[in-house]
């Protein structure tokens, strides 16, 4: 099956009151499912915003993206459907348990088996013991394996990572970024990641650097 992100010439600006924000132009990329992405740049670069694009979450100013999942173009609809996201900030519910935070999205989806998966995965990334905690019981850390965990949990095709380790201290960075990229690494998935950590960046089989505008593609 192909799975695939194609941007052709793609310009995006923010327009206020006052200005015309031009974040890029004439950005071209080619993501493809059994391969990983990164972008790194300076603050403000646009690389959030490209993330967004990319992941369907927003429709460029000019230009042309195309999802393509299981060999057919997809609307922007089954593209998040299909994916995960992780953020800098774990985005998980305050109120719900590790376990129930991982279930969710399944049982959103009616599938029985929710709770014996979110098992599954709270082992695999080394959490059984915590399963009854609420976020607010949990480090840093743990809470991004929790929400790399539900990012994963629906075996989506593509997964959209921004700034996974901005919150964490080096060494529990680095055990995330593994995490995810054993996890993102198969034939029937691409991992694409927004970071300004060089460690993580360099994990990834393509990298790039937004910046001044441009999207440049790194050695
Ligand atoms: N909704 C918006 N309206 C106007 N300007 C915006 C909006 N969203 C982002 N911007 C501006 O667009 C620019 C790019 O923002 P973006 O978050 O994409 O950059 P970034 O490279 O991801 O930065 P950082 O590394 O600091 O997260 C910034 O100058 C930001 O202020």
């Amino acid at each position: 099956m192909v799975h695939a992100i194609t941007l052709d010439s793609v310009s995006h600006h923010f327009q206020t009151a006052t200005d015309r924000i031009v974040l890029f132009e004439d950005v071209s990329l080619d993501i493809q499912a059994g391969r990983s992405y990164s972008i790194a740049g300076p603050s403000g670069a646009g690389k959030s915003s490209l993330l967004t694009l990319v992941a369907g979450l927003e429709t460029p100013k000019a230009g042309r993206i195309e999802f393509t999942i299981d060999n057919r173009i997809a609307s922007q609809t089954t593209l998040r459907k299909r994916s995960g996201f992780i953020f800098q900030q774990f985005h998980l519910l305050p109120e719900l348990d590790a376990l129930s935070n991982l279930a969710l999205p399944l049982r959103l989806k009616g599938d029985k088996n929710a709770y014996d998966k979110a098992h599954a995965w709270l082992a695999r990334v080394g959490l059984t013991a915590r399963a009854r905690h609420k976020p607010a019981q949990l480090s840093g850390g743990e809470q991004q394996r929790v929400a790399i965990a539900r990012a994963f949990i629906g075996d989506p095709v593509f997964v959209f990572a921004d700034e996974p380790t901005g919150n964490l201290d080096e060494k529990t960075a680095e055990h995330v970024a593994e995490l995810m990229f054993d996890f993102g690494r198969t034939d029937q998935r691409a991992l694409v990641l927004v970071t300004h950590n060089r460690a993580l960046a360099a994990k990834a089989d393509h990298r790039f650097r937004m910046a001044a505008g441009e999207l440049e593609r790194l050695p």
